[in-house]
């Protein structure tokens, strides 16, 4: 036996110092093989919409409707089934509800614990024992351990299981009891979550929903570009800082900022106050903010320019800075004539503008910030760099994030992979060098992680431009569009230059040589992996489909955001990957908690399979099956090194 290998199994050796102990975990291991597959659950752009995201995550996308029916069959009426998925999503809520009507609470509480007991114990099954026992809450753990398992060695299991039941309600813990099995259940549903980007702008809760992630119990992300941003400003880049604090005012989220990060929006407000006084900044409407009043309002699209001219000047200097960014047409300030209140944008064109109010820009140096605007930016960037909640947050999306993921044979990310027209992989130049396909994402991910980590000060200076360009150039395989219109969309009235086109990526998408290719270039199989990504809203209305390329490319973005599902026509799809295949979700928009526990609605419309396996997948046949199967066979080696005394029993 080589030395190094023998010292590796004498490192092993200390977990499991004996045969008797080795071969356990190998027999252990192996029947872990053997059991289904753990749920998968894909979600995508929730752009800060946290109740709709903490429904869905509830019911896992209808996986817990499924075991209700799949448990009681035609045992139990559809209203009883429905009352009792609401009961699993929202227990606190929903006894509150039973409690005005009900008459008899405690026949209630019995027959209530007999039914989640049942559904308990068939989400339980295809696990193993001491996974469901790390599930199980500490206070319940015993006897939850007890109900849910089958008991051969008692005779009269049903006065057995009685009497639990009836001390539970006797000495008042029943509420409780279900509230725990209720989440209980709601754990096991899923095994895994992925979440494929965009948390972050538009909605209210991103931080909520942050929190909730903070405490899931399996989960991997996929940065989308608002969250790139969001790192970026976390990290202190000011342009980023200017974006974020743009899209926060313009959807009227500041409460985010400064209730939920607690960062004091004070000085940009004196700011716009001041310079923007007399002027009505018309062209910054908020969206969502029909709750304001008149004074809100007016301050609110003050603040929304003050900070929108701010961005512009910062990403001007940016791309100066940057030359080899390529970004030179996203700089528009230097190409208004103030004189004739036009913009002359880079195709030639010259547009009239509508707003021509321009108190703060030089025009012999437009990018050059005032004091008052360098001041307003200095402070938010020690606000954002000082904000532990804030960086609590970053530190989650770097520690279970990345650009993008490779688990049980997907290729998973938000946006695209850079494509030429002809569907050849599309070369980008970052720093100098260029890179694409698999290549081009990996390199884009040790520069944001440059931007967090690198102690050197120019690689982490590049790190944070990185996560602006991530944000906004068309060359990102996070943005994937020719141009972000920003100021078009402020500025001129003519929508032709409001547009933004897709990258080829987008059209590709049906193409399945093209597909295939990309799939071999994260060294997936084209026959049987998929990709799955979301950022691009799916038109249900318009008849599109989130099946693309006969089910090898899944595009799920959500829907989530309430301020598209106007266009979406619906409010959007999640995936379910569990041991029967791949199981797409419809969901219809969310409304309200309140609604969802009194009408019982699941908001899950339809569910269809984009894949089928006829043969149920098994965990052996999974990522973790293959370490699984890894660690067997180091095992062995143990075995035998014991049994050929290279190694001695440690009792
Ligand atoms: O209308 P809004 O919310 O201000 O944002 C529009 C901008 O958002 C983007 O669509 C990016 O956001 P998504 O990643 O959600 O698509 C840009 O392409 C566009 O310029
Ligand atoms: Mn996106």
């Amino acid at each position: 036996m080589k030395k190094a290998e023998l010292r590796y199994l004498q490192r092993l050796a200390e977990l499991y110092p004996t045969i008797g102990k080795a071969s356990t975990e190998i027999i252990n291991l192996q029947s872990i093989l053997n059991l289904p597959k753990g749920t998968e659950h894909f979600m995508s752009d929730l752009h800060g919409e946290y109740e709709a995201f903490s429904h869905v995550l509830r019911n896992g996308s209808g996986a817990v409707r499924k075991k209700i029916d799949d448990v009681f069959g035609h045992t139990l009426s559809n209203s009883d089934k429905k009352a009792l998925a609401t009961l699993i999503y929202y227990p606190k809520e929903k006894m509150q509800l039973v409690k005005k009507t009900e008459e008899d609470m405690e026949n209630w509480y019995k027959i209530t614990l007999y039914r989640l007991i049942e559904v308990c114990k068939t989400t339980a099954s295809k696990y193993t024992r001491s996974k469901v026992r790390k599930a199980l809450p500490a206070d319940y753990a015993y006897v939850i351990e007890e109900l849910i398992t089958e008991k051969a060695e008692v005779l009269d299991k049903e006065a057995y299981y009685d009497s639990i039941v009836n001390t539970i309600i006797q000495i008042g813990r029943a509420e409780n009891f279900i509230i725990a099995l209720a989440e209980l259940i709601q754990r096991l549903v899923v095994d895994h979550l992925h979440i494929l980007g965009d948390i972050f702008d538009r909605g209210p809760g991103p931080h909520f929903i942050m929190d909730r992630l903070m405490n899931y119990h399996s989960l991997d992300i996929q940065w989308g570009n608002h969250d790139v941003v969001w790192m970026g400003a976390a990290v202190g880049q000011r342009a980023c800082i200017a974006t974020v604090l743009r899209n926060s005012i313009r959807y009227g989220n500041l409460d985010i900022l400064e209730d939920g990060y607690g960062i004091n929006m004070l000085p940009l407000a004196t700011f716009a106050m001041e310079v923007y006084k007399d002027d009505p900044c018309n062209a910054f409407e908020m969206k969502g903010t029909s709750n304001y009043n008149a004074l809100e309002k007016e301050l609110g699209q003050k603040m929304h320019k003050a900070i929108s001219i701010i961005q512009f000047k910062l990403e001007g200097q940016l791309i100066h800075r940057h030359r080899e960014f390529h970004m030179e047409d996203r700089c528009l300030l230097h190409r208004i004539d103030p004189v004739k209140g036009t913009v002359t944008l880079s195709d030639g064109k010259e547009y009239p503008m509508l707003d021509t109010e321009f108190p703060t820009i030089d025009w012999k140096h437009p990018y050059e910030l005032t004091a008052g605007e360098r001041d307003v930016i200095e402070r938010m960037e020690t606000a954002f760099r000082n904000c532990e909640k804030l960086q609590k947050h970053m530190r989650l999306l770097l520690d279970k994030g990345g650009l993008y993921k490779i688990y049980n044979g997907n290729l998973l990310f938000h946006g695209c992979i850079p494509l030429n027209e002809d569907g050849s992989l599309k070369e980008i130049q970052i720093y100098g060098k260029k890179y694409k396909g698999r290549e081009l994402y990996d390199i884009l991910e040790t520069y944001v992680r440059r931007a967090f980590f690198a102690v050197d000060s120019m690689e982490q200076r590049k790190g944070m431009d990185i996560l602006w360009f991530i944000w906004a150039s068309p060359s990102s395989p996070l943005f994937g569009k020719d141009k972000m219109t920003t100021f078009e969309r402020y500025f001129i009235a003519d929508k032709e230059t409001h547009k933004e086109t897709k990258g080829a990526y987008y059209h590709l998408l049906e193409d399945e040589k093209v597909v295939d290719t990309l799939l071999q270039e994260f060294d997936l199989s084209p026959e049987h992996g998929h990709i799955i990504n979301g950022h691009v809203p799916v038109h249900q209305g318009e008849g599109e489909s989130p099946v693309k390329c006969n089910g090898k490319v899944i595009v799920i973005d959500g829907g989530f955001c309430k301020a598209y599902q106007k266009v979406t026509g619906i409010a959007g799809y999640t995936l379910i990957y569990n041991s029967y295949g791949l199981i797409l979700s419809a969901h219809e928009p969310f409304t309200s908690k309140e609604d969802a526990v009194s009408k019982e609605s699941d908001i899950v419309s339809n569910r269809v399979s984009v894949h089928y396996t006829s043969k149920r997948r098994l965990v052996g046949d999974t990522d973790t099956g293959k370490a699984l199967r890894e660690r067997i066979e180091e095992l062995m080696q143990l075995l035998d090194a014991y049994r050929k005394g290279y190694i001695k029993e440690k009792k």
